[in-house]
């Protein structure tokens, strides 16, 4: 029998594909969903070297450029961190990040995530 395309993606890959749509559900406002733009985040660019989004992540998922959990998760915090650093304290931006950083932790903690198997060793 043929397995289906997302059948013969690689475990890590299918794993992380779960993961990253558990953290796109918390970021109802889309803020995150796609490279921030310097029109409206002036000096963006600038200011933040290594810009990061949560489409960025799901192409390099596709392309398996994640080799291991941690690259994966650390993507998650550069993105998070961008926008507290961009983004000034009390801002919608900067309070959406902190909240995002935090709860998106609670789900990558190895409690959580030791149940998802032996894919992690
Ligand atoms: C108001 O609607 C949107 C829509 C998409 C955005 O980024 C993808 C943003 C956005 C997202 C951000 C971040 C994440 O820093 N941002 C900063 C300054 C101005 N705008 C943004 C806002």
């Amino acid at each position: 029998c043929v397995l289906k395309a997302s059948q013969k993606r690689r475990p890590l890959s299918r794993l992380l594909e779960q993961l990253l749509r558990n953290l796109e559900k918390r970021d109802p406002n889309q803020f995150f969903a796609w490279p921030v733009n310097d029109n409206f985040a002036p000096g963006y660019s600038n200011i933040i070297r290594r810009p990061m989004d949560f489409s960025t992540m799901k192409q390099k998922i596709d392309d398996n450029e994640y080799k291991s959990l941690n690259c994966f998760i650390n993507d998650f915090k550069l993105m998070c961190n961008n926008a507290m650093k961009y983004n000034k304290p009390g801002t919608v931006y900067h309070k959406a990040a902190r909240r995002l950083l935090h709860s998106g932790l609670k789900q990558l903690t190895p409690a959580k995530l030791r149940p998802l198997g032996n894919i992690l060793t």
